[in-house]
């Protein structure tokens, strides 16, 4: 891959394979026995709570903190034991840290040097300044540029040493919510262009989603589940990932009954809804969790839901209206609602009726 063919077919990116992965300091086991691939140009998103070892495993990759078991592969090559300037991998932390005392094309060209790379006529260079659309501030000193374009200068900086794997550890966190919009998708566009395989880590699930091919939630330095962003949305295989991966809310029942890889969910109010289950299927009395998105409940003014629910507040959100409801089932629920004319006011009680796709049964 060189950055001047960056649209030409047939490139060859890397594949990796992070196999059983342990990291561990002192004590605390940061990274648990973490399995996973990334195919070649697939851009991964490392999601999950504060703590949950997303920032260890990457600097594992890189070769910034040993692993403790397991093994990390390019292509099929071990590297995990590899010098870390010899894995060729390239990072971009969350404070861009560019240097200060050198112009944007000097930041950009310091790396090549550092690394031995010759750069006749500043070819390599100008092409990574290109490609980053950031040419007319090549003589410009970092401290004059915005937060967007420091992130696309360290971007570039790393870019220009054609790394196998592109790293980035939070890369927006930096910039205000407009300007993060923006550039995740300039992001996943620059990665799909160049064809490089990219993990990305961040806390922002909306951000992940919108980015990513893939989603690997972490908690406890565990991984919890990996699948595309719909894939979890729609098919979380635990409580933990539903909340995580998009809004979700949360309602109490107990087993009515359990057969075919299923349960029958009785609300507070007797109603009786037949959910999917994975895992061992609860006994028969046994407290359910039932989580269901916003799009899957219908608020009903008069008539038979699952739920009885009272209005607490509403808000007129533009294309939604949000209904903030204390149910008898659950913690108080926001949902999203089409604004219509028939939906209740704050005071009045209200039925919701769960349909699935998009409701979730777990054991409590
Ligand atoms: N250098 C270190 N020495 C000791 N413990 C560490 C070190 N770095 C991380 N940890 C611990 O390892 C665990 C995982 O941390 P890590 O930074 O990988 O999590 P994270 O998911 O990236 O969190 P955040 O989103 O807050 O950055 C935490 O318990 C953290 O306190």
């Amino acid at each position: 891959m060189t950055l001047a063919n960056a649209t030409e077919p047939g490139r060859v990116a890397t594949h990796v394979d992070i196999s059983d992965v342990v990291l561990r300091y002192g004590d605390i086991t940061a990274v648990d026995r973490v399995s996973f691939e990334v195919r070649p140009g697939e851009i991964m998103a490392l999601v999950g709570p504060s703590g949950c070892g997303k920032t260890s495993l990457l600097k594992s990759i890189a070769g910034l903190e040993p692993i403790d078991f397991g093994h990390i592969s390019f292509d099929g090559n071990r590297i995990d034991a590899v010098a870390p300037h010899r894995r060729n991998v390239g990072m971009v932390f969350q404070n861009y840290a560019l240097f200060p005392h050198k112009r944007v094309r000097e930041n950009i060209a310091f790396g090549l040097r550092m690394h031995g790379i010759a750069d006749p006529g500043g070819k390599r260079v100008a092409d990574v300044l290109k490609l980053l659309h950031i040419g007319h501030l090549a003589e410009v000193w970092p401290d004059q540029l915005s937060g967007g374009q420091q992130q696309r200068v360290a971007l570039a900086r790393t870019l220009v040493l054609e790394p196998k794997v592109l790293l980035l550890d939070e890369p927006l966190s930096a910039l205000d919510r407009q300007l993060r919009d923006d550039m995740r998708t300039e992001l996943r566009m620059l990665a799909k262009t160049v064809g490089i395989t990219t993990i990305i880590v961040t806390h922002d699930q909306d951000e992940a989603m919108a980015m990513a091919d893939r989603v690997a939630v972490m908690r406890h330095g565990k991984l919890e589940q990996i699948g595309r962003p719909e894939d979890l949305y729609n098919a979380p295989e635990t409580a933990f990932v539903a909340g995580f991966v998009g809004r979700i809310n949360h309602f109490r029942a107990v087993c009515a009954g359990a057969e075919d890889e299923g349960v029958t969910a009785r609300f507070p109010s007797g109603a009786e809804l037949h959910l999917p289950f994975k895992g061992t299927l609860p006994a028969k009395g046994a407290a359910l969790d039932i989580l269901a998105r916003s799009e899957a409940i219908s608020v009903l003014a008069e008539g038979k839901g699952h739920i009885t629910a009272t209005v607490r507040d509403s808000h007129f959100m533009g294309s939604f209206v949000e209904l903030l409801l204390d149910t008898e089932a659950g913690d108080p629920t926001r949902i999203a609602c089409r604004p219509a004319d028939d939906l209740p006011e704050p005071g009045q009680s209200c039925q919701l009726h769960l349909a699935s796709p998009g409701v979730f049964a777990f054991a409590a």
